[in-house]
């Protein structure tokens, strides 16, 4: 993969437009206007609530959905324009488990990439099975492989033309932990071989850990899209919380003002401005309310928080 030709963006939308006709002649504009551009080599995440146009995005960038409106370009090369090389150049792993029940792994990776136009000599369907812990697999039939199997199969098949840029569209829903950690070391793995990876997912704690840069999308328009420590600073609000000599009850009177809320474990949160406001004078605030304080911590915000400041919405 090192001997491919980069581009400095790997995606590059602009204006991106979807408008769906519904059986009854109704229109939904699941994408409005989209301006886009993920940087080659980063792994770049998409995040939004239910309905928001993710998929259709990928699936645009997959040459599934035909845009209504718009340029896409991938690894340079531009939809319209040039449709081969701008498909060769991204996989996609689906959400669905659409796997060929009659095919073994083997079978499938070599039908991908035959359907591609790579030659023999330049097919590494072994290889990738073997990286997905599915070597010994090769010939079983897709039907008689678990979940997790067959998940680590969809991305092997991602894999098969060897593109530049591959989008997981939410790779660990309904994965279990032991699958969603090795999936995570493989696709940091393929980053570092130069793969730039897009990923949508609803796990927030997720993208913050795993993405350098995050769009969110909301309601068919990106709602922001920065460097994942950029988006997290934005949030001015940090959380002073006071853990009690003894679990409270309810939130003390005499807090008047101030955003306090009880947590499950009897802890007091209490939100404040980084640099406004002095979370000293809220803790002395909670002692003259009858708080005894035994200690306290701060936290920063997540991007749960972020999330909720830009779209209104708790994300899953
Ligand atoms: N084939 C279709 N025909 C009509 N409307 C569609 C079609 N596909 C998606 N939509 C609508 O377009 C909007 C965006 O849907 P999309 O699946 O892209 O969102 P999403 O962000 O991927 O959501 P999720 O997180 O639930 O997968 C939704 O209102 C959806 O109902």
């Amino acid at each position: 993969m090192s001997d491919r030709h980069e581009p400095a963006d790997a995606i590059s939308v602009r204006g991106l437009r979807k408008t769906y006709r519904g059986a009854g002649g109704a229109e939904v504009e699941a994408l409005r206007g989209v301006d886009l551009t993920v940087p080659s080599g980063s792994i770049f995440g998409l995040l939004g609530p239910n309905g928001a146009g993710k998929s259709t995005f990928i699936n645009i960038l997959a040459g599934l959905v035909v845009k209504s409106a718009g340029s896409v370009r991938i690894w340079g090369f531009d939809q319209d324009a040039n449709p081969r090389m701008s498909r060769a150049s991204i996989g996609v792993v689906p959400q669905e488990l659409n796997t060929d029940p009659f095919f073994t792994p083997r079978e499938a990776l070599e039908a991908q990439a035959g359907l591609y136009g790579v030659p023999k000599s330049r097919r590494r369907s072994d290889e990738i099975l073997a990286a997905l812990g599915l070597a010994d697999k090769a010939h079983a039939y897709a039907r008689s492989l678990s979940g997790g199997m067959k998940r680590r199969l969809l991305v092997a098949k991602a894999l098969a033309h060897d593109p530049a840029v591959l989008v997981l569209d939410e790779p660990t829903a309904g994965v279990d932990i032991e699958l969603r950690r090795s999936l995570w070391s493989y696709v940091r793995e393929l980053n570092a071989r130069g793969v730039t990876i897009i990923l949508t997912t609803h796990y927030l704690e997720e993208a913050q850990e795993m993405c350098d840069r995050i769009a969110i999308i909301d309601k068919g328009r990106v709602a922001a899209c920065e460097d994942t420590p950029a988006l997290l600073s934005r949030l001015q609000d940090k959380t002073l919380v006071i853990h009690p000599e003894t679990p409270l009850a309810a939130a003390p009177a005499g807090l008047d003002g101030l955003r306090a809320t009880l947590r499950p474990n009897g802890d007091l949160a209490l939100p404040y401005a980084r640099g406004a406001d002095d979370p000293l004078d809220l803790v002395a605030r909670a002692q003259a309310a009858g708080v005894m304080v035994r200690d306290i911590s701060t936290e920063e915000p997540d991007l749960e928080d972020v999330f909720l400041a830009l779209t209104g919405d708790r994300a899953a």
